[in-house]
This record gives C-alpha cells, sequence and structure tokens, in this order.
C-alpha cells in the first residue's frame, strides 16, 4: 500500500505544472463545468464548513470558497505538496466574496480532523487515485456531520460501447500524445488502466451503502465518460 502511495504521490508532484493546462486543454474547458456540477450536488451553502478532497491544484475547493462565501471556512486536502503549492499561489476572482481556504497536506485516508466536522465535501478525480476505497469513503463519513452531502466527481465508463471506444480512443490517441510532448507519457497513461479498476456507478453506490451513507445516486454526465456519486450521511 506504501509503494502505491508513493507512486501516485510522485505521479501529481511531477505534473503538478501542467496539471491545470492539460486539463484545460484536453476537456476543452468542459471539466470546470463538471466540477461546477459536483460542487452543485455537494449542497454547499453560505456559511458551511466545507471539505474538498484531493484537491490537487484547488480549482474545485476554490468553487467551493464562493458557494459558501466569507462566513463559511473550506479545508483543501492532498497529500501531494507540489500540487497544494499551486493551489496556495492560484489568483482568486474577486467578483464573489469568497471563504478563506486552508490548504492541508495530509492522506485523505487518515483524515486530521475531527468527527462530524464538515457541512458538506467534494471530491475530484481522487477517489480513482487512492489504493483504498473503502478506507477513504469511511474517513469521509467519519468527518462529516450527520445530513450533510459529499458528491464526489470521476471518470466513468459509458454504458455505450461506441462513446466507450471514443473515450479509450481520445485518452490513448489524444491526451497521452499531448503529454507526452511536456514529458509526461508515462504518468497520463496511467488513466485509461485506471479506468477498468475503478467501480462503475452501481458498484460505487454499494461501496458508499457500506461505509454507512443512507442515499447514494451516481449521476452519468458527459455522455457517461465522467460520473458523481452524490452521497448523504444520515442524521
Ligand atoms: C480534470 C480531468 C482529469 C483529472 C485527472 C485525473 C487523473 O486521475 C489523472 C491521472 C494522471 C494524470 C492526470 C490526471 C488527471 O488530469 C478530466 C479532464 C482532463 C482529461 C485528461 C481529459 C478527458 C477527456 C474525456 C475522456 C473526453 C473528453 C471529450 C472532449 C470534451 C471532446
Ligand atoms: C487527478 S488529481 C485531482 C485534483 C483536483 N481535485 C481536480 O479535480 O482537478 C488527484 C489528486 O489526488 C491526490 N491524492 C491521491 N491520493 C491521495 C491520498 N491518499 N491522500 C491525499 N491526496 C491524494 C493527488 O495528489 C492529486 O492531487
Amino acid at each position: 500500500m506504501i509503494n502505491e502511495h508513493n507512486r501516485v504521490q510522485d505521479i501529481f508532484n511531477r505534473i503538478a505544472p501542467v496539471y491545470d493546462q492539460l486539463n484545460d486543454g484536453l476537456s476543452l474547458g468542459q471539466h470546470r463545468i463538471w466540477k461546477k456540477m459536483a460542487v452543485g450536488w455537494s449542497g454547499s451553502k453560505l456559511g458551511d464548513t466545507a471539505l474538498d478532497l484531493c484537491c490537487g491544484s484547488g480549482d474545485l475547493a476554490l468553487l467551493l470558497a464562493q458557494q459558501v462565501g466569507e462566513t463559511g471556512q473550506v479545508f483543501g486536502v492532498d497529500f501531494s505538496n507540489c500540487q497544494l503549492e499551486i493551489a496556495k499561489y492560484r489568483p482568486q476572482p474577486f467578483t464573489i466574496p469568497s471563504a478563506a481556504i486552508a490548504w492541508v497536506e495530509a492522506d485523505v485516508l487518515a483524515l486530521p480532523f475531527a468527527d462530524n466536522t464538515f457541512d458538506c465535501a467534494t471530491m475530484g478525480y481522487g477517489l480513482r487515485n487512492v489504493p483504498d476505497i473503502p478506507r477513504s469513503l469511511q474517513e469521509l463519513y467519519r468527518v462529516l456531520k450527520p445530513g450533510s452531502t459529499a458528491a464526489i466527481l470521476d471518470f466513468h465508463r459509458p454504458s455505450s460501447s461506441l462513446l466507450r471506444t471514443f473515450q479509450q480512443w481520445y485518452l490513448d490517441q489524444i491526451v497521452v500524445p499531448a503529454a507526452e510532448r511536456l514529458g509526461f507519457k508515462e504518468e497520463y497513461a496511467y488513466i485509461n488502466p485506471s479506468l477498468d479498476k475503478f467501480p462503475m456507478g452501481n458498484e460505487q453506490v454499494i461501496l458508499a451503502q457500506e461505509a454507512g451513507f443512507s442515499q447514494a445516486t451516481h449521476y452519468p454526465i458527459a455522455s457517461g465518460m465522467m460520473g458523481v456519486l452524490v452521497i448523504t450521511k444520515p442524521h
């Protein structure tokens, strides 16, 4: 488990300088829409104490900060110090009064927060990268307040074989060569095979229920190439 931990940590430390630009270019900016959808499903509202797990370069945490406003607070958690350095210095839009964001370097499998701390949570493209999904969901359950909701955004395999073929082609023939031109072929070549090992939406629902979440729904988005698992801790 430690080897997998270090392998993933190294990947995201290495790609930190190009991570945002590749996401924007390779998704034609669509990832920002997918992240806004996840924030919407998290139920985040003014004054909340919010958590963004696997926050990376911080764009999802920033969206949460706009949602919870000046009276709220956001904690962005990631174990990549290089990603967190990008997050810390990301320009914040002054148009919207936003919450303060605390950037926390930690493993989401061992969160440094008390039980029942957070009013809402997001996790963008993190669940597929942790070595122990059930443990991650258990930790998320522990730190959420009763009645609170989390939205977990990640890749998903489309049910349509044509779209699945397109997704695999795009990842192998567009994403990897683009990353290779920047010297990150291996790091991005890891995405496609990781999808084959990642639980499908219905399996994610079962894992969430096994972690104790009373409500769990998986919403395929982007023609099924992405998905958002929305889970709520019972009162
Ligand atoms: C924000 C996105 C991916 C984040 C991401 C997740 C990972 O697990 C990685 C692992 C290793 C390296 C990088 C990442 C990583 O960046 C999603 C958007 C970026 C994707 C790279 C592009 C995905 C494109 C879709 C499969 C198809 C889009 C169709 C297009 C809009 C026409
Ligand atoms: C694909 S990036 C997602 C970043 C951001 N949430 C986004 O949506 O763009 C995955 C992030 O998860 C982090 N990560 C993976 N496993 C982790 C773990 N066990 N604990 C903390 N962070 C982890 C990586 O360092 C990386 O920054």
